[in-house]
């Protein structure tokens, strides 16, 4: 009996170890107690304090922008343009000063009328006219002496006879039936070319006709960014080529284009080198024959600068040679002291002056004509 009595004993304490010992095991592999067990001996991994993971945010979506228009500026009418002439002629109207003063004196003796034709020269009216100009005033105030003629009325009436207020001044703008009109634009570099395409657009643009621009002077590239400048402002878009490229081909595509979207007129700005007059009349010629595949040119426009006197009519000269010009454009008149190019140029081309450049305003050029011109010079 004793010995059951060990034998239960040892039993129940076999037994209690095996249970520890498993208990033991399970803790070390799982790293974590049993649930409900607790113990100081084993201790759990430490916390690793992990930054917070962000849930991930899809990002808002951009709100699609209109790309804004740009403000489109409003250019002043043509009609209203030409009142800035007379402050603008500073120069030139010591002319008219200058001639109303000598036309003043008690006495008009042979000196006067010298010193009237020195002046009349001067201002590079140029000789013939000039004689004809004093030999017509001889006349009428010696003839109309007996009744102390207005000398200012008459040497105003006699001005503007010169400049010639007959010659149709119009700018040909419109094609005939559904095809734009073109207007080529052709002179000198740096005579004002490129400008004067920007402001005819301004006008056009005034004058509520839509237009295109050619870009046809690839000889200078600045040429193109600037005339692209002048068209943004109004909103008038500019057809351009490659640097170098051939202008007749991007006068081609303008115009092709212009007929094809129907717009009212294309202005073609063009290089025109004067290297040498060959090199000079196959360049323009071509430009013209190839524009003339898609519609007629209605206006050959030579820009020249009012400053450079003599040169201006030597360069005017060349280019009538080569192509048929039908207006002149006269910039710069407002830093010249020379309006009486305007007679010499008109005389040596026999084509009329339509456009004048004021100033390097974007709306400084202006419709010309032969009486508001003389009141301009008479001051
Ligand atoms: N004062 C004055 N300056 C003018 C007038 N017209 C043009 N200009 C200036 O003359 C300079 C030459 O003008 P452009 O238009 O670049 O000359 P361009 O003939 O086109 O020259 P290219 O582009 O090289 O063919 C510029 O500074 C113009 O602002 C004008 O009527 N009056």
């Amino acid at each position: 009996m004793q010995e059951w009595l060990y034998l239960v004993i040892g039993i129940a304490v076999v037994g209690v170890l095996a249970i520890a010992g498993f208990v033991g095991t399970r803790v070390r592999r799982t790293g974590r107690l049993p649930e409900g067990t607790t113990t100081d001996v084993i201790t759990a991994p430490p916390e690793t304090h992990a930054p917070p993971v962000e849930p991930e945010v899809e990002p808002e979506p951009e709100p699609e922008v209109e790309p804004s228009a740009p403000t489109l500026e409003r250019p002043e009418k043509p009609a209203s343009r030409l009142v800035r002439l007379r402050q603008r002629l500073a120069g030139s109207n010591a002319l008219g000063r200058g001639l109303l003063g000598l036309l003043s004196r008690e006495k008009l003796d042979e000196d006067t009328w010298e010193a009237i034709e020195d002046l009349l020269i001067a201002a590079d009216i140029g000789v013939a006219p000039t004689q004809e100009l004093v030999e017509r005033l001889r006349t009428r105030l010696r003839v109309e002496g007996g009744q102390a003629p207005d000398a200012r009325t008459v040497l105003r009436e006699e001005l503007i006879e010169l400049v010639d207020p007959t010659m149709d001044r119009a700018l040909q703008v419109s094609g005939e039936g559904d095809v734009p009109g073109v207007v080529l634009v052709v002179g000198v570099n740096g005579t004002g070319k490129t400008t004067t395409v920007g402001k005819l657009a301004r006008i056009l643009v005034a004058e509520e006709r839509t237009a295109l621009l050619a870009a046809a002077d690839t000889f200078r590239a600045a040429a193109t960014e600037q005339l692209a400048t002048w068209g943004e402002r109004v909103g008038v878009e500019v057809v351009r080529g490659p640097e170098g490229g051939d202008p007749a081909s991007v006068a081609f595509d303008a115009v092709k284009q212009g007929v094809e979207r129907g717009v009212d007129t294309v202005v073609v700005d063009t290089a025109g080198r004067l290297q040498n007059k060959q090199g000079l009349m196959d360049e323009l010629g071509k430009v013209k024959r190839v524009i003339e595949k898609q519609a007629p040119v209605t206006e050959v426009l030579l820009v020249l600068d009012a400053t450079t006197g003599q040169n201006g009519l030597i360069q005017a000269k060349v280019f009538s040679e080569v192509v048929d010009v039908t207006g002149i454009v006269l910039t710069k008149l407002d830093g010249s002291a020379k309006g009486g190019i305007v007679v010499a140029v008109q005389r040596q081309l026999g084509v009329p002056v339509k456009l004048v450049g004021l100033g390097e305003g974007p709306d400084d050029l202006a419709p010309f004509d032969a009486a508001a011109f003389v009141d301009a010079l008479l001051g």
